[in-house]
């Protein structure tokens, strides 16, 4: 083994370690009691077998024995031997139980823990990042065996232990027998290359597996199910989804197949061992050097070494198993850890709060090109800025950086001269609000779908009532058969809504903050009539004029909603080719006007027709 893969080995080993301990804490915090009977039960474990063992031996050698033993010797021996066979059998599958329900509770924490650290990371970057999602893939599927991990390793402790017992009292009767220990090698070293092998498979399937799962889920969603209808695409979809279940299967079960033929192999060798030992002793036994008590406690714990034996395989490879999903999980804390958000500067408050975007620059993760490079912008509390250009013109890109959904590659943007990075994040996170055009279809009920807009006013109906009344939506929820409270969405069996309805909803969940520092508005009304366009963008543009602190900043590309505003800003190949005024920008004559004439006579001639 090289110097850099028994780095690697110790360093997935001590992991192991970190992660039993942890799931044996979460066990312990969860039921005590329970973990309490699983460790007695376990220590009892360790010395059934040896019992059993002994029992058998003196019981026979005290048959065979011209001058017999006192009757209290025997039963002695009888109920140590029931004693051990009890705690072996009964007290096992008791044992096994208790382990799996901690497991499974565990599970749930485990996937808890998962969910929050994923939460907590301040960006969304991670989520483009092909590293990140085929680890937490790998991850969510094996979530169980890191739950299960301590008790992997206490089986695995337990089957040592008694495998150790066994040893040494074979080695009574024979030092030779104590060489059956050494052929557990094998054994051990084929499941730990089989392991490998199927953990590379999946590693190296991950993609495959996170497309399978996808297209799955495509299949069951009414919004993607409408396109894949339309198109009649779910034949090749489910051919591409076939193939890559195909690749996924032909993979592992190679991985398989080459697992079970080094298992084989191994146990082979095993079996080879217990039948020298069987003979060996056979011959002891002719020569007066070893009691037919003996054989039986070769017999008795020849067998129980190849289950010991296979115990400890098997838990070394649940131990293995765990110790690769844990290197993902111990990826995925240190990855939150290090993306843990450091700021603690407080938001400003006063009405000089400008947005300063300083030099911008900014690349997608594993793309060459950058989207954004050189922005420079003032966005002024109390004015609204648009931001407008062609499609791809980079204008959502920076709308994502403005709200510290991504952090740009290089410049910087500053909130009242406090650099973005270097505010608490969530104090931050409460003084943004807005809509996208690909908004959330929330499939809760009315007062949830428009209240999640800001999670500390979630449960004040007046609220919500007022968001609703303000985005104009007071026709739709009236029409509901619970009003506020009607379930939305048809996979609960709630109410279905149109595209404009559930868009209505969305722009009400951003008027759910009273004073955001920040409202982000990226075509947010597309599938609404242009009257309702231009009714609440009236209203945005009133709101805005009566909040002094409050940016608002649009993306649009109707040139009638963005003459209003009080900046407008043209992005061109990812710089900015122009701002001012609607009317400076029209004297300049530049890319804006010709992009506002061109759609203005196509309005003209529209309406000449
Ligand atoms: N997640 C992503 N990963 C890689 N590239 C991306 C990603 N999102 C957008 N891009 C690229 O960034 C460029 C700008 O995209 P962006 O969505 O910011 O444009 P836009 O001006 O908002 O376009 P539109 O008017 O069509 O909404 C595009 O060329 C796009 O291909």
């Amino acid at each position: 083994m090289s110097a850099k893969s028994s780095a690697g080995a110790a360093r997935s080993g001590s992991g192991t370690l970190r992660t039993a301990r942890h799931t044996f804490a979460l066990a312990w915090r969860i039921d005590p009691p329970v973990v309490g009977v699983v460790v007695a039960l376990s220590l009892a474990q360790t010395g059934a077998v040896a019992a059993t063992g002994l029992s058998q031996r003196r019981v026979v050698d005290a048959a065979q024995s011209a001058g017999g033993h006192p009757l209290g010797a025997l039963v002695l021996a009888v109920l140590i031997g029931v004693a051990g066979h009890v705690t072996a059998a009964a007290g096992n599958r008791v044992r096994y139980n208790y382990q799996h329900d901690l497991t499974d509770r565990v599970d749930l924490e485990v996937n808890r823990e998962i969910l929050t650290a994923t939460a907590s990371i301040p960006t969304l970057e991670h989520l483009e990042r092909p590293d990140y999602l085929n680890r937490l893939e790998l991850l969510r599927r094996q979530t169980g065996a890191l739950a299960g991990s301590c008790w992997s390793l206490s089986d695995t402790a337990i089957d040592v232990i008694s495998a150790g017992l066994s040893v040494w009292l074979l080695a009574g009767v024979h030092p030779a027998l104590a060489v059956l220990a050494l052929l557990a090698f094998p054994p051990l070293w084929a499941a730990e290359r089989a392991k490998r092998s199927l953990a590379a498979a999946r590693a190296a399937t991950a993609e495959d597996q996170r497309l399978e799962d996808r297209i799955h889920r495509m299949f069951l969603t009414p919004e993607t199910g409408k396109e894949i209808y339309l198109a009649g695409a779910g034949a090749v979809l489910d051919e591409t989804a076939h193939a890559a279940r195909t690749r996924v299967a032909t993979v592992v079960l190679k991985a398989r197949l080459g697992a079970i033929g080094w298992q084989l192999t191994g146990w082979v060798c095993y079996a080879a061992g217990f039948i020298a030992a069987l003979v060996l002793t056979t011959w002891l036994v002719a020569r007066d050097a070893a009691s037919l008590g003996d054989l039986m406690l070769v017999i008795t714990l020849g067998t129980q070494l190849r289950l010991q034996i296979r115990g400890t395989v098997s838990g070394y490879s649940r131990v293995a198993e765990a110790g690769d999903t844990t290197g993902h999980y111990l990826w995925l804390l240190a990855y939150a850890r290090r993306q843990r958000p450091t700021g603690t500067r407080l938001v400003p408050h006063t009405p000089e709060h400008a947005i300063q975007v300083q030099d911008v620059a900014f690349t997608y993760p594993g793309s060459q090109e950058p989207v954004l490079s050189g922005v420079n912008l003032t966005l002024r509390p109390g004015s609204t800025v648009a931001v407008v250009g062609v499609n791809g013109a980079g204008k959502t890109t920076l709308i994502k950086l403005l709200s510290g959904m991504y952090a740009p590659t290089a410049g910087r943007i500053e909130v009242g001269g406090v650099p973005l990075d270097e505010l608490d994040t969530m104090a931050w996170r409460r003084r943004l609000t807005g809509a996208f055009q690909d908004f959330v279809r929330f499939q809760l009920p009315v007062r949830h779908t428009v209240g999640i807009g800001d999670p500390d006013a979630m449960d004040n109906r007046e609220e919500v009532a007022r968001a609703v009344h303000e985005a104009g939506a007071d026709p739709i929820v009236n029409r509901l058969p619970d009003g506020l409270d009607t379930q939305l969405g048809t996979v609960y069996g709630g109410a279905e809504l149109s595209q404009g309805q559930w868009q209505r909803l969305a722009l009400a969940r951003a008027l759910m903050r009273r004073h955001p520092l920040l409202l982000v508005l990226d075509e947010p009304t597309a599938a609404l009539d242009p009257l309702a366009e231009h009714e609440l963008y009236e209203l945005f543009m009133r709101q805005a004029g009566a909040d002094p602190g409050r940016i608002t900043l649009l993306v649009s590309h109707r040139f009638s909603t963005v003459r209003g505003a009080d900046h407008i800003v043209v992005l061109h190949g990812g710089r900015v080719s122009e701002q001012g005024t609607h009317a400076e920008l029209l004297v300049a004559g530049g890319h804006y006007a010709e992009l506002y004439r061109t759609q203005a006579e196509a309005y003209q001639e529209e309406g000449s027709r």
